[in-house]
């Protein structure tokens, strides 16, 4: 796996971030980041959890994955993690603005194309597998699909 996603329930509200720099700039994402060596995915959506919104994540649980084919000839593997238990607030930070969304409200055109494909399929409980196709460094998205397991 080389990247991770939070996905943070508090009833029928989600933590969403606005990116302020980085990898997706300028839209709204859940947390998350780079997995780094010698790090689990679990532990990485916790640790992003803390650096991007100032949540203290208690427990991760793996709910899927996607797998980005970029340009035809890279492969990026995305753990996906739901944390229903956590402590503290939310806090602006130089990454991100956080923010609580109610999950009809999801802002879908503000987001990376392919996350409308998938985040229905998780906020109805559901464990997945994706595959999205994305050209031009992550700029073009191509399509892709789903399998729940
Ligand atoms: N297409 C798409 N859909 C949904 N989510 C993502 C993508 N592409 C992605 O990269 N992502 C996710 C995967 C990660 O959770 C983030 C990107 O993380 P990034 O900001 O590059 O990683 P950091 O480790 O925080 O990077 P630095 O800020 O330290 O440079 O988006």
């Amino acid at each position: 796996m080389d990247t991770c996603i939070s996905i943070v329930l508090d009833s029928n509200k989600i933590l969403m971030i606005y990116k302020k720099r980085g990898l997706g700039k300028g839209l709204y994402n859940f947390p998350g980041g780079k997995i780094k060596s010698n790090e689990k995915g679990e532990e990485c959506a916790i640790r992003e959890l803390k650096e991007e919104t100032g949540l203290i994540g208690e427990v991760a649980e793996y709910i899927g994955k996607i797998t980005f084919i970029i340009n035809d000839n890279r492969i990026e593997e995305m753990g996906i993690y739901l944390i229903k238990k956590f402590k503290g607030n939310i806090i602006e930070t130089d990454e991100a603005i956080p923010m609580w969304i109610n999950v009809n409200e999801i802002p879908y055109d503000k987001m990376w194309e392919d996350d409308k494909e998938w985040v229905p399929l998780v906020l109805a409980g559901y464990k997945i597998e994706c595959k999205f196709y994305f050209s031009n460094n992550w700029e073009k998205f191509i399509g892709g699909s789903c399998k729940v397991i």
